[in-house]
């Protein structure tokens, strides 16, 4: 299995990292447009490797994409990060553009890959490469709700008191601060719903804390997230190399799935070997039915600024 991360920043080079960390990948690609930085954070990795116990080989290259040839995933994560204060839609004008051009080089070089989009405006970017590039719909994915329930269920085991490994849920819908569609009716602790643990009122703060949750750490950080954006990606890529048939909720184009059409965004996807293997039908309450239909409405008007 070969891999290619394109972006040998923050969230490029943690992704690249969880993945040779996990063992499961020959080889990891890291790409990057600034002169030998890719080279350098692949020096560093491959010199983990003996302290870490791994055996995955982690190349770095400057913008050489005869060298991500035949890749069985190619990872997207190329382009600026928002600061404090910026919603991740203002990326767009720079991204777009970076986005387009990545991804059409990369299948030129590995035209069987499987593209996984992180860069922001993430279903918008997503949306790009299905518009811009004639690869099958169930090999192009975005990753956003893979994080967002990761942040979910933290939240959740923060308001319940209880180990994360106890917790199950899922976010749905755009991947944007307004977006996110976390599913609390269907939230569990040990299979009881986290509504006989916690208020309401303590769900609901749940719930915001989980959608502001990139701002957050953006506000902390002064620049966006990579550590769990990384261990996301590498989670879905292992599910694709291993044919886990795992379920994650990813941004994926729509054909009438949830009576939306025409865009991309999370919903819950069976992933393996041939990228999304089926996506998976849920009832939704109609309040989260609503909710689902304004985050579509956001992430079209986003869509809608693309000059394709
Ligand atoms: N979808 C998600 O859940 C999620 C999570 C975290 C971050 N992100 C997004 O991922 C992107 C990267 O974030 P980051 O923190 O790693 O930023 P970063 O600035 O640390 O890294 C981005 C890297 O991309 C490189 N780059 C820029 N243009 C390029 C090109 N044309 N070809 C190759 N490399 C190029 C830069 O040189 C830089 O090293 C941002 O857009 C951010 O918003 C998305
Ligand atoms: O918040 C951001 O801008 C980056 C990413 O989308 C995240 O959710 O961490």
């Amino acid at each position: 299995m070969k891999v290619t991360v394109v972006g040998a920043g923050a969230v490029g080079a943690s992704c690249a990292e969880y993945i040779a960390i996990k063992n499961f990948a020959s080889e990891v690609v890291l790409l990057d447009i600034k002169e030998g930085f890719a080279e350098g954070k692949a020096m560093d990795l491959m010199q983990t490797a003996s302290l870490n116990g791994f055996d995955t080989k982690i190349t770095g290259v400057t913008n050489d994409y005869s060298k991500t040839a035949d890749s069985d995933v190619c990872v997207i994560t190329s382009g600026i990060p928002r600061k404090p204060g910026m919603t991740r839609e203002e990326l767009i004008g720079i991204n777009a553009g970076i986005v387009k051009t990545v991804s059409s080089s990369l299948i030129e070089n590995s035209p069987n890959t499987i593209i996984i989009v992180v860069s922001n405006p993430m279903d918008t970017m997503t949306y790009l490469v299905h518009k811009t590039t004639s690869l099958p719909k169930n090999r192009i994915i975005g990753m956003g709700g893979a994080l967002d329930s990761a942040r979910f269920k933290y939240r959740l085991a923060e308001a319940l008191e209880a180990p994360i490994s106890d917790i199950d849920g899922m976010v749905i819908g755009g991947h944007s601060d307004t977006g996110m569609v976390p599913l609390t009716a269907h939230a569990t602790r040990n299979s009881i719903k986290v509504s006989e643990f916690i208020s309401e009122a303590r769900l609901e703060q749940v719930k915001e804390d989980t959608k502001v949750g990139g701002a957050t750490l953006t506000k902390l950080l002064g620049t966006s997230a990579w550590y769990a954006p990384g261990a996301a990606v590498s989670s879905m890529v292992q599910a694709i190399a291993c044919d886990q048939k795992k379920m994650f909720p990813c941004s994926v184009l729509l054909d009438g799935e949830f009576g939306l059409k025409d865009l991309c965004i999370g919903v819950p996807v069976i992933l393996g070997r041939n990228g999304i293997e089926k996506i998976v039908s849920i009832k939704l309450s109609d309040a989260e039915q609503k909710h689902m239909e304004q985050s579509a409405e956001g992430v079209k008007k986003t869509n809608a600024l693309l000059e394709i």
